[in-house]
């Protein structure tokens, strides 16, 4: 798609580029008077540009975390896209399950070579935690879909950090980072994988050879969907139950070596493959994984939290029950930043093709309006780029709280591990699932060509919708949060001090009703009374039910709707208050009209969500109507005062067209040729008459099937 790519098309296409009917795709590519199709920028895109108002690059660099990070960012870009391999000549999509696996696994080498070599002697390991989006996003120049290595860095890397002694790092950590060994988490199975306490895989320990026998007792015990495990991976890590002296102690990680490191082969008692085609994720090789009696030295258990020493006799080494959960909970930190980055690529790819589509008539015979000129679109496409914004931001600052209990855990201090919890869950929970339904309405906003995979939309919505179930589904987090919001509620009515996040429950909890006032203040204390409200009626719809004779665990699940709806509202609030006051921090010194576009874009994220929650505004606070009506109408003037920055906007988040990968969204703006161009990319135009008319068309047409 890119300029990058052309000339590539021999050495890189694994099916035959159709040569013999180039003369089929030029004629095509000819209209008008035998004029080419254009080569020069949209002329609407050019004018848009010209007309916004602030300092684009100075966006880009809050968005960044500062100019050093853009950069970096920028440099890594370079040294990966000037490599000229990162793009196809024949769409992914078009080739079939074994060339696009096949295709997939060429590009991993190739950009991995590049990581290794270039990138990570740049940055360090800075580059896998605290500045990861940099590869993420350069990544996606490779990858229309997903590489089947995502999961090497993204889970198998960190478990080991996180999980293993500093002896067992030492030894695996440096063969993982040089890529000698590729590895996944497998953690799900066929029967479990929400509730990962009842995980049926063994690990039983046998002190006579100092080894774990691992086992799949039953069908339902088998892993199922790891990323990478069908095919590329040789190691893994395996959680399974613990058993030893005749006792489960609960489930445990192991790293297991499932492939001969030479031929590849799947080692004697291991049975492994790809689960099949996905709605999504169909270039990362997701596989199951089964074990008959198959054995693991004893110091492959990752030891860090809990050992098994000679002789099985079990240690507990760390603080907190839960810490053998901590890989989760880093993904979920990390898949917040993950989504931000790829609802801020459906929204450029949509408010860019808004700015180039002209549709319909405004005023009876006056020229068409670009469609973002319709206040709907605008309703449609501003949100998005404002909630890229707001989970970016809150992104960050999840990171640095995730930083801080890391480092509280490491001198022995769990206190705030719970709130950590709580907190990841709903981030993780509320931006996967904002995220998808954004992408989905940039679709939507893009008309018939936003269904077309080379828009790239469809892509990013089967990748981002999947982030709402794995890694903890959206509800079971939820009811995560739920739990500590709940236990939070009733330390705050005992006059118990609560943690920072919780705080606005000790002035709730008073009973007061908020007045609502229009400032950005004031709708986010609105939104944590709301929160509140809710908080307070499941812990008296629970009592109730409690007191009509149910077990509390009757009681809760009875209540699971609403207590889904309150941690919601907490996340929605927080998110809210964090969005703000980043904001606010972040511009300080910034020249004034980015001041003011992130004061707005910040402003209609706020009145949108108060608008969206009306309802519960009017219940849980003294919100009138009047207070709606004014809300309505500010958001209005916000869409309009947002309206000539718009393009401006999402071109601060600064994707090159090689990341982008969309005919809809590219920075010139060549729409249509660039759907004609990728159209005669498809198999179906290399001949002109495909050979089914011979088999099949022809004798139906001539009476002769
Ligand atoms: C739902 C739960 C949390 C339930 O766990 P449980 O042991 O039954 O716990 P419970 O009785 O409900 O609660 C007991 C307690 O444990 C706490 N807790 C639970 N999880 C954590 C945590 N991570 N950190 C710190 N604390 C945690 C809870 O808050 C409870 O605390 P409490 O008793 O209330 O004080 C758990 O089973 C879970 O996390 N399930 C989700 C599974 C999941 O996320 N799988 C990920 C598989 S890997 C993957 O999807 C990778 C895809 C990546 C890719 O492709 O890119
Ligand atoms: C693309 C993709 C990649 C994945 N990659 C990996 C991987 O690399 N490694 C790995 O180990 N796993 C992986 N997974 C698995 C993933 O983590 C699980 O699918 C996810 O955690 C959800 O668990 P489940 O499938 O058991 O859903 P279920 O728990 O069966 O959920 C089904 C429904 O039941 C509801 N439900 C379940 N429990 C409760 C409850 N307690 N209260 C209320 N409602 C409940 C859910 O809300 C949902 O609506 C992947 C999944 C996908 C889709």
């Amino acid at each position: 798609m890119g300029t990058r790519c052309e000339g590539l098309r021999d050495s890189l296409s694994p099916i035959a580029y159709y040569e013999e009917y180039s003369h089929f795709r030029l004629d095509c590519l000819k209209i008008d008077d035998n004029k080419e199709l254009s080569m020069s920028a949209n002329e609407d895109l050019a004018k848009e540009r010209a007309r916004c108002d602030f300092n684009v690059s100075e966006i880009t660099n809050i968005l960044d975390g500062g100019i050093e990070r853009t950069k970096q960012r920028k440099k890594i870009e370079s040294i990966a896209l000037s490599n000229g391999k990162c793009c196809d000549v024949t769409p992914e999509e078009t080739l079939g399950p074994k060339e696009r696996y096949e295709n997939a696994i060429r590009k991993s080498c190739l950009y991995t070579k590049i990581v290794k070599d270039q990138v990570l002697t740049l940055t360090g390991l800075e580059v896998l935690g605290s500045n990861s989006s940099v590869l993420r996003r350069t990544a996606d120049a490779f990858f229309k879909d997903i590489s089947p290595f995502l999961l090497h860095l993204g889970m198998f890397v960190p478990t080991i950090m996180g999980q293993g002694t500093p002896e067992q790092q030492s030894y695996w950590l440096p063969r993982a980072l040089d890529f000698q060994i590729i590895g996944t988490y497998a953690q799900t199975e066929l029967g479990h994988g929400t509730f990962i306490r009842g995980l049926e895989t063994t690990a039983t320990y046998d002190p006579d050879t100092e080894e774990f026998v691992i086992h799949s007792p039953r069908l339902t015990s088998y892993k199922w969907w790891a990323g990478g495990l069908g095919k590329t991976s040789n190691y893994c890590i395996v959680v399974a139950q613990l058993y030893t002296q005749g006792k489960c102690y609960g489930i445990h990680p192991f790293i297991v070596q499932i492939r001969d490191e030479d031929t590849h082969m799947p080692l004697p008692g291991v049975r492994v493959g790809e689960i099949g085609p996905r709605m999504g994720f169909n270039t990362a090789d997701n596989g199951f994984l089964g074990f008959d009696h198959y054995r693991i030295p004893r110091n492959h258990m990752l030891m860090k939290n809990s050992q098994v020493l000679k002789d099985g006799t079990y240690v507990k080494v760390a603080s907190h029950s839960k810490l053998t959960y901590g890989t989760m909970v880093f993904v979920r930190v990390m898949l917040v930043n993950e989504v931000a980055f790829n609802l801020a690529k459906a929204a450029t790819i949509a408010v860019r093709y808004s700015a180039v589509r002209r549709q319909s008539e405004k005023i009876s015979g006056e020229p068409e309006p670009q469609i973002i000129d319709y206040v709907t679109q605008q309703h449609k496409l501003f949100v998005c780029i404002a909630t890229a914004h707001a989970l970016q931001l809150s992104s960050n600052w999840l990171w640095k709280t995730f930083s801080a209990v890391l480092a509280d855990m490491r001198g022995g201090n769990t206190e705030n591990l719970p709130e950590l919890h709580a907190l990841s869950s709903c981030l993780k929970a509320l931006s996967t699932s904002d995220s998808a339904a954004l992408i989905e309405q940039c679709r939507l906003a893009c008309g018939g060509h936003g269904y077309m995979l080379s828009s790239n939309l469809p892509l990013l919505y089967s990748f981002v919708t999947a982030t709402r179930t794995y890694e903890g589904d959206y509800t079971v987090l939820l009811l995560q949060t739920a739990r500590f919001l709940i236990k939070a509620w009733e330390q705050a009515e005992s006059g118990n001090p609560v943690t920072p996040t919780v705080s606005y429950m000790e002035e709730a909890v008073v009973g007061n009703k908020y007045k609502w006032n229009g400032s950005a203040e004031g709708i986010i204390k609105a939104a944590y009374y709301v929160a509140a409200g809710k908080i307070s009626s499941s812990v008296t719809s629970i009592r109730k039910r409690m007191k009509n004779g149910k077990a509390f665990e009757d009681a809760w699940e009875l209540t699971g709707v609403q207590l889904v709806a309150a941690a919601e509202a907490h996340c929605r609030a927080v998110i809210c208050d964090v969005y703000r006051k980043e904001t606010v921090r972040l511009t300080a010194n910034s020249s004034p009209n980015v001041k003011t576009v992130m004061d707005q874009l910040n402003m209609l994220y706020l009145s949108h969500w108060a608008l969206e929650r009306t309802g519960d505004l009017l219940r849980y606070t003294s919100t009138t109507e009047d207070d709606i009506i004014s809300c309505q109408q500010r958001y209005e003037e916000l869409l309009a005062a947002i309206r000539p920055n718009a393009v401006g906007l999402v071109d601060a988040f600064d994707f090159p067209d090689e990341i982008l990968q969309s005919t809809l969204g590219a920075y010139d703006g060549r729409v249509y040729e660039r759907l004609m161009e990728e159209a005669l990319k498809s198999p179906l135009n290399a001949e002109p008459v495909n050979r089914s008319f011979h088999q099949y068309l022809k004798p139906l047409m001539q009476g002769k099937l």
